[in-house]
């Protein structure tokens, strides 16, 4: 199984086949069960990754760290503060160097219009797979957890599922784009009915839509956008109200958090889940904002399978690894 992966890099599930998907979720699911009967899965015995982290994490980092141990190999978590970055190092000489030391490299970099730049230029020059964490464009990792979270309580047949995704308000920081991006790419592939909510001026990069678009019309999805949150919610399955930057409204952070601040009605309530069907589930990447993106009662509700789709980022994060770097099982 793993010659179809090994040695490729994973920036975007874009670049991988629904078929590939769908085999990456076989092995997270096995890996599961084996680590939750205590089997022990030693498929990447002594391989190194290198884990750079331009911006702050606890699900990424910490699955990336405990995935590669489980697998018997060793995590080297590095902050570019305390790399040759700092003075200027390029991703080429980064990656080139890196890529002889071990056998992966994960990046997560967020910043807007530099870093997914950053990641593939990394790809282009690195001979270990490189592993995107998280970039301004797209947060592979977290949309196959979503994705094995939704087949957990749907099924693995998710045609004419209706997927709510919501922008939401939030204050701790700007959010980028890259978790509803990867949605909208991903599950318009999986035959999913999604609805599309944010406030005017919150717009997603319109390749990402227009892909997103072709995606549904290829696989029989659906992808529609709508201005009222509420439209997110009607006869929703499944509901994943989250912040984002609106990155197209300014180039500035204050303008872009005074723009925000209009929308603090954009909060996911009772009220809302009362709209969705009865067995719905709301989901969230975390962290969330609690009382501004949701309130207590939902995330802590019957509805919410967070803690799932957080512990799913495990599993996931380790089929990925096992397939890229070279996993013989
Ligand atoms: N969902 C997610 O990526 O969480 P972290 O920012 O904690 O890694």
């Amino acid at each position: 199984m793993s010659t179809f992966f090994r040695g490729r890099h994973f920036i975007t599930t874009q670049e991988f086949t629904n078929d590939e998907i769908e085999l990456m979720l076989d092995l997270a699911r096995d890996l599961k069960i084996k680590f939750t009967h205590g089997v022990p899965t030693p498929y990447l015995l002594y391989k190194t990754l290198f884990l750079i982290f331009f911006d702050e994490s606890t699900r990424t980092r910490n699955s990336m760290q405990a995935g590669i141990a489980q697998l018997g190999g060793t995590g080297i978590f590095l902050t570019p503060d305390k790399m040759q970055i700092a003075h200027g190092e390029v991703a080429k000489d980064t990656g080139i160097i890196l890529s002889r030391f071990g056998d992966g490299i994960g990046i997560r970099f967020c910043k807007f219009k530099e870093g997914n730049k950053y990641i593939r230029e990394m790809a282009k020059h690195s001979k270990a797979p490189v592993m995107n964490l998280q970039d301004d464009v797209y947060h592979p990792f977290q949309v196959l957890a979503d994705l094995m979270t939704i087949q957990e309580k749907f099924g693995k047949n998710l045609k004419g599922l209706k997927v709510g995704i919501s922008w939401a308000y939030a204050e701790s920081h700007l959010k980028p784009l890259s978790v509803p991006q990867s949605q909208i790419l991903l599950f318009t592939r999986f035959g999913m009915d999604v609805t599309l909510a944010y406030p005017e001026g919150f717009d997603l990069m319109p390749e990402i839509v227009e892909q997103a678009k072709k995606n549904a019309e290829k696989y029989g999805g659906k992808l529609e956008i709508s201005h009222k949150m509420e439209d997110a919610f009607v006869d929703a399955d499944v509901v994943i109200p989250k912040n984002w930057g609106g990155f197209f409204v300014s180039d500035n952070p204050d303008e872009i958090r005074a723009e925000q601040a209009k929308h603090k009605n954009w909060i996911c309530t009772e009220e809302l889940m009362k709209l969705t069907k009865k067995h719905s589930i709301y989901m969230h990447a975390l962290p969330a904002d609690r009382g501004k993106e949701v309130v207590d009662s939902v995330i802590d509700g019957p509805h919410s399978v967070v803690y799932d789709e957080a512990e799913n980022r495990l599993h996931t994060a380790k089929a990925v690894m096992a397939l890229l770097m070279g996993g013989r099982f």
